[in-house]
């Protein structure tokens, strides 16, 4: 397992690294035991330092803190663990039965959360990040979903007061590095246009994409983008690249339910059967073939997987170093599963 330069942070990473919104129960609430199993197969199946994505928004901390807590267990040392800490949200107490975020997505929460996009704001996510780690400390620091929040602005002017609380946030990021704290900033985000906008006016060291750069979605800009960012030594991730599941069989296409009503929920159904077809055609699993694509483009340092089941993890990552043969990528390209003009594979 070949590691990467990873942007201009100074690490090398593995091309695989392990996100962890199971371990907030993520559409799921995952049992303890199958938790900490994920993690210690982390360490198992990759060589240290180990890469953890997490996020304040996972579980509403939920996530750091059974990382922490599990490293600890496991008697990692902090020198052989890298952790990514997405900042946005902040763990706040439950008032009420349910947490008053991202209704439908989190289960089984103890904790709610609060979305603080700040320069002080984005400090406490980040220190109550490391608090939440225990032993542990985030190496690289983020601002989690600028698309979204931004998205958010009722108005002009709003938007305008959204983009300056996301410069303020990168200021204390910024700060946080000059000062030797972290190791790089980055963003992390599902709409790459909102990536190529905080690019172009922050100095980022990685980026990570998800939902973007997939067997299912390449669009020729995004390409072009990341050839961009690999000349400019930007490192990137690509996570979510079985589009939250969709891919392999589930029911969430990027973070949504697909119910088969919808023209569009219709074409995605039909591409997933045209795909399982060459799949099986070609005796590829569908998972290699997700990873294998999501890795084809220069520039892509690691894919970010993330396992509700400690039982794929052995199986993705050995998948990682697998290779399809060209005839199935050429086949995938006459039918239109992938673009044609895609310009890696087959
Ligand atoms: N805004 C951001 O920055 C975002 C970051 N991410 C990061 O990327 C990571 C991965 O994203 P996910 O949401 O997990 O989406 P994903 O596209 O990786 O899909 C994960 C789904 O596929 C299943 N799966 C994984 N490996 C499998 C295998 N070999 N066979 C069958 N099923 C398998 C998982 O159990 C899960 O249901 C996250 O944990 C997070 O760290 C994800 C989305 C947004
Ligand atoms: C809004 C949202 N939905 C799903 C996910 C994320 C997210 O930010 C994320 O970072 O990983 C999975």
């Amino acid at each position: 397992m070949q590691r990467q330069l990873f942007g201009k942070t100074g690490l090398r990473i593995p091309p695989v690294v392990f996100g962890s919104t199971s371990l907030g129960n993520l559409f799921a609430e995952v049992p303890d035991e199958a938790k900490q199993q994920v993690v210690a197969e982390w360490f198992r199946r990759v060589e240290a330092p180990v890469f953890i994505d997490s996020a304040g928004k996972y579980g509403a901390g939920m996530s750091l803190e059974i990382i922490g807590r599990e490293l600890a267990r496991l008697n990692i040392d902090p020198a052989d663990v890298v952790i990514s800490n997405k900042l946005a949200w902040t763990r706040q107490p439950l008032v009420g039965d349910e947490p008053t975020f991202e209704p439908g997505a989190w289960f089984g929460l103890t904790h709610d959360a609060r979305q603080e996009i700040s320069y002080e704001g984005i400090l406490r996510c980040y220190h109550q990040g490391n608090e939440l780690l225990g032993d542990y400390q985030a190496g690289l620091v983020s601002v989690h979903d600028p698309d979204e929040y931004l998205a958010a602005a009722v108005d002009p002017a709003d938007r305008k007061q959204r983009w300056h609380d996301i410069e303020e946030a990168y200021r204390a990021l910024g700060e946080l590095r000059s000062d030797g704290k972290v190791l790089g900033v980055g963003v992390g985000a599902k709409d790459w246009t909102s990536i190529r906008h905080v690019c172009d006016r922050v100095d980022l060291d990685w980026v990570m994409l998800a939902n973007s750069l997939t067997i299912m979605k390449h669009p020729p800009e995004l390409l072009a983008f990341i050839e961009q960012l690999d000349e400019a030594g930007v490192g990137i991730l690509n996570a979510a690249v079985f589009n939250a599941g969709f891919a392999l069989g589930g029911k969430f296409y990027d973070y949504r339910v697909v119910t088969g009503e919808s023209a569009e929920d219709r074409e995605l159904l039909d591409w997933r059967q045209r795909f399982q077809t060459a799949c099986q055609r070609f005796d590829v699993a569908p998972a290699a073939a997700c990873l294998e694509f999501a890795r084809s483009v220069p520039g892509i340092q690691a894919v970010a997987i993330s396992s509700s089941s400690p039982h794929n993890i052995a199986r993705t990552v050995a998948a990682v170093d697998g290779a399809a043969p060209p005839s199935f990528w050429s086949h995938l390209k006459e039918m239109h599963v992938i673009d044609p003009s895609f310009p890696f594979l087959g």
